[in-house]
């Protein structure tokens, strides 16, 4: 039997016990990353804390029981812009191609130096796919059906080319939810957040953008509902058309036999805090209306913030460090493991020192435990992870297994958690690489000084120490007689 999972629930605002619509197919969404730029280490966050969920979600269930959907988010205004700024002298439509093909490779040769698993890692010839990294604009179709659905029920209207989602209409349907309920926000809240910018096509301040005209630089596709002038979808639609379409409609037939009340519902939506609004509680109120539900999944799970001294990490504020340019200086094992030190809910402040930190706990890890070929969690990192992936507890779980000596479970559990990615000896050599250093030659200045120490030859023994350090190399001299050495940071 499945060990019991419970999960935080942005929707109950409690810890609940995890009970999936259909334990032979979990289904879990999480919003993927606008691709205009190189993603920062805060954007990392949700795609490591998500993978080790979906890991565990395979673990209990099944490999063939969890369907992970990861969206790409490849058409935004942020989008047009950067290929307009880029790439003035191309056609526009290809230059935005050209941008998010780049940006999209970038990012996946990111993340999979983070440890995190990939489509192709996963997916098998033949057999259904689990793991689906869908494109925005590969879904237009979708959005547009969505967005008739809406029209047709009167949750939506035309005004001025635009498709706009009415929150007053919405209120008047049977059996959706409450708009602002998710998010806790009451009508005043809601009101006065969208006063800040009223366009006058609106019939409501609150009424969001489903659909709007292209101009001549924009990308577009032929409108819904009867509207002449091309245009482009808004932000949130994607995510409704996207999760619908392989969360959803993928295992309509067979759900609708099991449970007719789960139609339209999939298990899990996850992405960061700031998503709750307005792109989570409009993605609600759009899937809702559409498919006459009154939810879309079942669980909403939010990371933290990842900060910088005590602000959240955004391109908008210019704090950031970019995932490409942190794996200059760490291996991506340890920007992964310094990210699991922190329980995913809580804000994490990121910082060298803590980076040092964990880089000193995987080099003891991976060489005691690195040779093995295992992979399996235990019990006790899986009862860790069952406790709203605890992984804090999981962490210390794994020092026990260090201080018990029983390094080959250790290997085994870290592989299977994303670690020791290409082997220990593999791990050394890319740290000294990137460190510069080559230790056979430090070893070799060493033994020398040490001769020479032996000989009382101080003026050799005082260059070598010289030599070392400006290798960055500090030795130490104990008092057992032995030396170790070390690298200055
Ligand atoms: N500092 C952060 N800490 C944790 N998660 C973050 C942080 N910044 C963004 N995210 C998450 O990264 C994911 C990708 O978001 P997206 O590509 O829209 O980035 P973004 O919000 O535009 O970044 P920025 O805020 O820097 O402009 C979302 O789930 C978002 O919640
Ligand atoms: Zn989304």
């Amino acid at each position: 039997m499945a060990a019991s999972l419970r999960l935080y629930n942005t929707l109950t605002r409690s810890k609940d016990v995890f009970v999936p619509i259909d334990p032979e197919n979990v289904r879990l969404y999480v919003c993927g990353p606008t691709v205009y730029d190189y993603a920062h280490i805060g954007n990392a966050r949700p795609i490591i804390v998500f993978d080790l969920l979906f890991r565990l979600l395979r673990r209990v269930y099944g490999k063939e029981a969890v369907t992970y959907v990861r969206n790409i988010t490849d058409v935004d205004d942020k989008i047009n812009a950067r290929a307009a700024r880029d790439y003035p002298d191309l056609p526009h439509n290809e230059a935005i191609r050209v941008v998010t093909g780049k940006t999209e490779e970038q990012f996946h040769a990111d993340i999979r130096a983070l440890g995190v698993l990939m489509p192709e890692d996963v997916n098998e010839a033949g057999k259904l796919p689990r793991f689906v990294e869908p494109r925005a604009t590969e879904h237009i179709d979708e959005m547009r059906t969505i967005i008739g659905r809406l029209i047709d029920r009167g949750a939506a209207y035309v005004a001025e080319g635009h498709v706009l989602f009415s929150v007053a209409a919405m209120q008047k349907l049977p059996n959706v939810p409450q708009y602002g309920a998710f998010s806790k926000r009451s009508p005043d809240e809601l009101l006065s957040g969208a006063r800040v910018d009223v366009a006058p096509y609106k019939r409501d301040p609150m009424d969001f953008v489903l659909w709007k005209p292209s101009g001549p630089q924009d990308p577009a596709w032929p409108s819904p509902a009867g509207i002449a002038t091309p245009g482009r979808p808004g932000w949130h639609i994607e995510c409704s058309a996207m999760s619908w379409k392989h969360l959803v409609e993928a295992f309509e037939t067979r759900l609708a036999c099991a449970d007719p009340t789960a139609r339209e519902i999939f298990d899990i939506h996850g992405g960061g805090i700031d998503l709750v609004f307005p792109h989570h509680e409009n993605e609600i109120a759009q899937s809702c209306c559409a498919f006459d539900t009154p939810r879309m999944a079942n669980v909403w799970m939010h990371n933290g913030f990842l900060q910088v001294e005590g602000e959240k990490m955004s391109k908008s504020l210019g704090n950031f460090f970019t995932i490409n340019e942190l794996l200059q200086d760490w291996p991506g094992e340890v920007l992964r493991f310094n990210m699991l030190r922190t329980h995913y809910r809580q804000p994490i402040d990121w910082t060298i020192k803590g980076l040092e930190e964990s880089e000193k706990i995987l080099d003891r890890w991976y060489e005691l435990a690195g040779r093995g070929e295992a992979v399996f969690l235990s019990e006790q990192i899986i009862d860790a992870l069952a406790d709203d992936l605890n992984t804090p507890k999981m962490l210390a779980e794994l020092h026990a297994l260090d201080g018990q000596g029983a390094h080959e479970e250790l290997g085994a559990n870290l592989r299977a958690l994303g670690f020791l990615l290409e082997g220990a000896e593999a791990w050394e050599a890319r740290k000294w690489a990137s460190l510069s250093i080559d230790p056979a030659q430090v070893e070799a200045l060493i033994g020398a000084r040490k001769e020479a120490r032996a000989a009382k030859n101080w003026a050799e023994s005082d260059r070598i120490r010289d030599e070392l350090a400006a290798l960055n190399v500090v030795v130490k001299d104990n008092k057992d007689g032995t030396t170790t050495w070390e690298v200055a940071r």
